[in-house]
């Protein structure tokens, strides 16, 4: 796909000061690239032993004591030579080393991602594992890490496999009775089902990245309802620290307010809004058409109510939301009595959470009963992190399979096993086993340089 021979070299860790620094150079060049910094290493060094040299400047001036590593190709993270010198965690030197090592006219600086495209191209890991090693960078939240670390070892490529090994199969079954009716005859029998089963496979794994998306950037929940109702307390009590002010007089929250918070390991980021009323003054007035904008945004809404709201004025709150789902809580719950509970009684079952964000009582359930709602009764973890990427490719595929389908009961032979081609070319955007360079660009421009 590609046939640049050029030795790639980046730093591997971030630019600031740390306790170690590592420079990774990879190509045909990178063993004489790495002993021209570290000379004390043997010329035939041993793979995967690290060496401890010192790193000299071009007049043999030591600059840093460190480890020198050598991956023989392919036994190495891109299937090519690669070397690595760990050195001390200064900005300055690590750069210093750089500069020497681009002083070889062989070698140039790794674009964005370039070594992991590198593994990619040279067949080392396919296109979802390199995109679970960005996943896995961006990761903020344990849910997030644990679910791109199941991609990096091939969670996501093996249920593509499932899917394009009998794809694949199919194809060739098509192509031969078409090319070879004698020898082939009958293989075709059963083609309409079988597409018909596979469709199903691909819009069931692209029905996952709502969950995909969920995991990777973490879920959005807004507390909304009328002024004073405890919202400001409530979300106080959610994060854990006094982030919003809260007063007895209704309309104290003008502005949005964001925090981040992890729960049972996924990454949700709360907000609490201006209380909605009629007539507020203006600026309130801004802050309620916030509200509603970020209403329509969120994945889950939390409808904080005062405990002697009707079953009238429940509902027409419920509305408020308009598409996004609502998850409906009695606040201020330690100012009324257990039994009376006006809201719980028109709502439907299971009665909505009783809370008290002043006492934290019944706190611990509402996070659990939005965990719940978010996510089912699932593991964030165990989610396949299907891209809005892969879930357009996806679509295609499964397209495609749908006009296979069409036209396995009302068209030729040839039609089918073109839409069945054109499936296939779609879900190989997943794996990387068709991929352009345009589409491997704009992927690999999203890592960071050095990854
Ligand atoms: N110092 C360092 N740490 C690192 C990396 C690295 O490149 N350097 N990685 C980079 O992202 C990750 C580790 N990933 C790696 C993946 C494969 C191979 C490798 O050598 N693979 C060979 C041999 C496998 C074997 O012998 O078991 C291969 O696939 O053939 C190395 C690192 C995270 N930590
Ligand atoms: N007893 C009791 N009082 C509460 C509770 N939550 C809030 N309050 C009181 O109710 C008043 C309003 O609380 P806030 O948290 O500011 O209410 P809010 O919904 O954010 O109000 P706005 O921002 O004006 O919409 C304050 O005086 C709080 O002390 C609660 O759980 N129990
Ligand atoms: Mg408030």
């Amino acid at each position: 796909m590609t046939s640049d021979s050029a030795t790639i070299v980046a730093l591997a860790t971030a630019p600031a000061a740390g306790a170690v620094g590592i420079l990774r150079v990879s190509g045909p060049a990178a063993l004489e690239v790495g002993r021209r910094l570290a000379p004390g290493v043997p010329a035939s060094p041993t793979p995967r032993h690290a060496y401890l040299a010192s790193f000299v400047d071009a007049t043999g001036a030591v600059l840093d004591e460190g480890l020198f590593l050598y991956f023989q190709a392919p036994r190495s993270f891109t299937g090519e030579d690669v070397v690595e010198l760990h050195a001390h965690g200064s900005p300055r030197l690590l750069r210093l080393l750089l500069a020497r090592a681009l002083e070889d006219e062989r070698v140039r600086p790794a674009l964005p991602g370039e070594f992991t495209r590198r593994a990619f191209l040279n067949g080392r890991i396919d296109l979802t594992r390199a995109e679970a090693v960005a996943d896995l960078v961006a990761a903020d939240s344990e849910a997030a890490v644990r679910a791109a670390a199941a991609g990096l070892s091939g969670a996501l490529a093996e249920r593509i496999r499932a899917l394009e090994t009998p794809l694949r199969e199919l194809h060739a079954d098509l192509e031969g009775v078409l090319n070879f009716p004698d020898e082939a005859e009958g293989a075709d029998a059963e083609a309409g089902p079988r597409v018909t089963a596979l469709r199903s496979v691909a819009e069931a794994l692209r029905a996952e990245v709502g969950r995909g998306r969920l995991v990777r950037q973490g879920a959005r929940v807004a507390l909304y309802g009328p002024v004073n109702a405890g919202k400001s307390t409530l979300f106080n009590r959610l994060v854990g620290e006094a982030r919003a002010l809260v007063d007895d007089e209704p309309g104290t929250t003008r502005d949005a307010l964001e925090a981040r918070v992890e729960w049972d390991g996924l990454g949700v980021t709360l907000y609490d809004t201006a209380g909605l009323r009629e007539a507020p003054g203006r600026v309130e007035a801004l802050g309620i058409a916030r509200t509603r904008e970020l209403l329509a945004a969120v994945d889950l809404a939390v409808l904080v109510l005062p405990p002697e709201t009707s079953r009238e004025e429940a509902a027409s709150w419920t509305r408020e939301s308009g598409a996004t789902p609502v998850l409906v809580v009695t606040g201020k719950c330690d100012v009324i009595p257990g039994t009376r509970d006006t809201v719980s009684a028109v709502l439907p079952s299971p009665a909505p959470p009783r809370v008290s964000g002043l006492t934290g009582e019944g706190v611990e359930a509402l996070r659990t009963a939005v965990l719940t709602r978010l996510w089912g009764g699932g593991t964030p973890s165990a989610v396949a992190l299907v891209s809005e990427r892969h879930a357009d490719a996806l679509r295609r595929t499964a397209e495609a399979l749908g006009r296979a389908e069409a036209a396995s009961r009302v068209s030729t032979l040839e039609v089918l096993s073109g839409e069945v081609g054109l499936a296939l070319e779609a879900l190989g955007e997943v794996s990387g086993t068709s991929v352009s360079e345009a589409l491997l660009d704009t992927l690999f421009q999203r890592f960071c340089i050095g990854k």
